[in-house]
């Protein structure tokens, strides 16, 4: 089976349904898509404040009030955020009052310390306040019934805040994917142990696992399964409690001890189409278990693996999270460097990728083998070539993803 890389993409975002919304406490919820419109339950401000700190004053009482001539008023009382003192401001007097305390009866206006002396019994004031100057008043920001934010907005930090300020301390949000990454391969040892003759360190359960938390997801990295059917298939059985995805890698393609294929291929969900990409040729895409849990298994190859992650698994978690667009919005810019590209495939080139007064400039980095991490670890970017393009020259419009870009 021969599919190109939009088909593929199809059948994968076809499959995938985005998870069901959950409460969560306001952290867990950052970087999530709010499903429900949040009305504010207060007005905010709550009550008439000082926006400074200084005197709550009845601007009148100032009138002609100047450096050489200052105007001094009696101060009956002190009045600090978070206090409610039953002070009244009557004509010809003043309170003292802190930055966020409630403005005194009578008083409409606050003086800030810098015009005054600062006096605690009785104050000089050399300026008049314009009326209502420095009261942040009762509902000016919102009031009560308000939406306030809408659903299917991602929760970033300032959306974090005016929840907080209208006192929510759990909203319905589509919850973190949970992501089971697990390595095959006998060659694979975990890193920090020492390698025997023919063994190289599982990078892939790593690259894979990053790559699924920065896009959101609660990461379970299982690690190195053998190349041994029974061990494969009871580790994937006993994972699916807890995934809403799982992602292999290693052991599709056309190898003796290409296992992975072998043991899913018998289920009869999953499919294991080539795909007209470079690299990222064998993939494996369907479903297991009886909560059908998505299951990618991509190739072992570790560029072909993290460009797969790029290109399949990334959109679907992002449908799973409802976090729209699910697919990387391209960015046109220059090739500085001329490459052949195979006709019939799309090419996934490493770059690294600048912007200038010119826009974006792209020089390939590293070399196109599938297993040139050094040159993957150089990249921020990759040149997206058509099917129908066999050769890109130096200084030709590319179009780039930029891998650094949250939603990019
Ligand atoms: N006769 C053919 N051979 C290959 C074909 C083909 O069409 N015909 N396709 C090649 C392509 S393209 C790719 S991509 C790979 C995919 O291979 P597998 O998915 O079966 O992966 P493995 O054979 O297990 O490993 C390939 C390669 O990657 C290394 N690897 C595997 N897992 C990891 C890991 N977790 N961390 C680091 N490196 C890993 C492994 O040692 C191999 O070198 O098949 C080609 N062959
Ligand atoms: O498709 Mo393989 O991924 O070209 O190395």
């Amino acid at each position: 089976m021969r599919r190109s890389v939009d088909e593929h993409l199809d059948v994968v975002l076809g499959r995938v349904r985005a998870l069901p919304p959950f409460e969560q406490p306001l952290m867990e919820a950052l970087g999530l898509v709010l499903c429900e419109d949040v009305v504010s339950g207060v007005s905010l401000p709550g009550f008439d404040n000082s926006a400074m700190d200084g005197y709550a004053v009845q601007a009148a009482d100032l009138a002609g009030a100047s450096q050489d001539e200052p105007i001094t008023l009696p101060v009956v009382g002190e009045i600090a955020a978070g206090r409610s003192e039953p002070i009244v401001v009557t004509t010809g007097t003043c309170v003292r009052i802190m930055t966020g305390a409630p403005m005194p009866r009578g008083a409409d206006s606050v003086v800030p310390v810098e015009w005054t002396d600062g006096g605690a019994v009785q104050v000089r004031i050399a300026q008049q306040p314009a009326l209502g100057a420095s009261v942040r008043r009762f509902g000016e920001d919102l009031k009560a019934g308000d939406k306030v934010l809408d659903a299917d907005t991602v929760l970033g930090p300032r959306q974090v805040a005016v929840l907080a300020a209208v006192g929510r301390a759990r909203v319905k949000v589509r919850p973190r994917p949970r992501v089971v990454v697990v390595s095959t391969g006998a060659e694979l040892r975990e890193p920090g142990t020492r390698l025997g003759d023919g063994q190289i360190y599982d990078s892939n359960s790593y690259t894979l696992a990053a790559a699924a938390r920065q896009a959101g997801a609660v990461v379970y990295r299982v690690g190195i399964v053998d190349d041994d059917p029974k061990k494969i298939m009871d580790t994937l059985s006993d994972q699916l409690v807890r995934a809403d995805l799982v992602i292999t890698s290693g052991g599709v393609s056309k190898g003796v001890y290409d296992v992975v294929k072998e043991v899913l291929t018998k289920l009869g969900t999953i499919d294991f189409p080539e795909v007209a990409m470079q690299p990222g040729k064998p993939q494996g895409f369907g479903v297991m278990g009886d909560d059908e849990v998505p299951i990618f298994t991509l190739p072992g190859n570790p560029v072909s693996a993290y460009v797969s992650f790029e290109v399949f698994v990334r959109p679907a978690l992002r449908k799973l999270m409802g976090q729209m667009p699910y697919r990387r919005t391209p960015v046109q810019g220059i090739s500085l460097d001329g490459f052949g590209s195979p006709a019939g495939r799309r090419q996934f080139v490493r770059a690294a990728a600048t912007s200038g007064d010119e826009g974006w400039m792209a020089s390939t980095v590293g070399g196109h083998g599938s297993h040139l991490l050094g040159g993957l670890s150089r990249s921020n970017a990759l040149i997206v070539v058509p099917e129908d393009v066999t050769a890109v020259r130096a200084g030709e419009q590319v179009e780039l993803w930029l891998l650094d870009e949250e939603t990019g």
